[in-house]
């Protein structure tokens, strides 16, 4: 294998990047995406993704630390590494006159080794619309057009950002299968998205971003395991909290009982047993491991003065 097969797709070492004004959009993340794996950089609106996927593309310089793309400072050996690269940005800005076809052709000319048109409408789902004009389209085919032109030149990286904004459910999942053939031929991809589920059916590892820093990164299966389980019930009134098991770490609000573990079945096995042995009715019981969606949130609700946590990297 050569050195250039071992080196990360993607990493980024410490990487800041500062607007004008000072503002600190990116403070100091790093991440590593091994070659055709798939990493979804998540967080709340504002988080910093953008910014960081712009370094990444070589479109700004960072304030500090680096970026490497197949080995190459995207930035600085922009002219290396873009040919290797394909970009669908948030908002293609297509001129609206243009047609599909033209569009294509017209970013074709300025993609190295570009492949023919039919070859990427195809698999994006703009078959038969090349004659329509770019005015014409619905926000999700777009959308599917702005993928169409990342594609062109058949990337070895692929960043997206927000791919699926706008479009239908069908449309969704189509463009996950695209994404994940593309896995399959070895493409490794770099895809912000809103949508926690996306991340969690493509993504072989998720950052987490907030206020600029990577707070939490892993495989779905881990970032989701480092948040406790919840169970929840309610007490009748003629029993206390308080009688509860104290080996249950029970919160109370009112009569309902909030229950936080990382250990679900031992708890819920404990508690049911002492329901049982008390003749105590827990009504509406409800056990469930944690989601991604709750270590998100539990993320997205830390306010600007609680501390990010130790910085962590995405690295193997
Ligand atoms: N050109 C700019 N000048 C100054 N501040 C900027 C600029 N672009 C972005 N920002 C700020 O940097 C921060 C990060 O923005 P960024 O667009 O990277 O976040 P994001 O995670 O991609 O958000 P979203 O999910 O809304 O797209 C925001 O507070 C934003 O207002």
């Amino acid at each position: 294998m050569t050195a250039e097969a071992l080196t990360p797709a993607i990493q980024a070492t410490d990487l800041s990047r500062s607007y004008d004004g000072g503002f600190k959009a990116v403070r100091g993340i790093s991440l590593s995406v091994p070659r055709g794996e798939i990493l979804a950089l998540l967080g709340t609106n504002g988080a910093g993704k953008t910014s960081t996927v712009e370094l990444l593309e070589g479109l700004a310089a960072p304030t500090g630390g680096t970026a490497r793309v197949l080995g190459h400072d995207p930035y600085r050996e922009r002219a290396l590494v873009r040919p290797r690269i394909g970009v669908m940005l948030q908002e293609g800005g297509f001129p609206s006159d243009l047609t599909v076809a033209e569009t294509v052709r017209m970013w074709a000319g300025c993609t190295s080794g570009a492949r023919p048109v039919g070859e990427v409408l195809g698999p994006v789902g703009l078959a038969g619309r090349e004659k329509v004009r770019i005015k014409q389209l619905s926000g999700g085919e777009r959308r599917r057009l702005d993928l169409a032109c990342a594609l062109l030149g058949r990337p070895e990286v692929l960043f997206l950002d927000e791919p699926t904004t706008g479009l239908d459910a069908e449309g969704r999942r189509d463009t996950w299968e695209l994404v994940r053939a593309l896995r399959e031929q070895g493409t490794t991809v770099l895809l912000t998205t809103h949508y926690l589920e996306e991340a969690e059916a493509l993504a072989d590892r998720l950052a987490i971003m907030h206020q600029g820093r990577i707070v939490l990164s892993g495989t779905p299966a881990e970032v989701t395991a480092a948040q406790p389980a919840r169970i929840r019930f309610t007490l009748p009134a003629d029993v206390p909290a308080a009688r509860l098991p104290l080996g249950l770490k029970a919160a109370a609000d009112g009569d309902r009982i909030e229950i936080r573990t990382h250990a679900l079945q031992e708890d819920l096995t404990e508690l049911l047993g002492w329901a049982r042995e008390h003749r105590v009715r827990l009504d509406g019981l409800d056990a469930r491991s944690a989601s991604l969606e709750e270590a998100f949130l539990d993320i997205a609700s830390r306010t600007q003065d609680t501390p990010a946590g130790p910085k962590e990297s995405v690295t193997r």
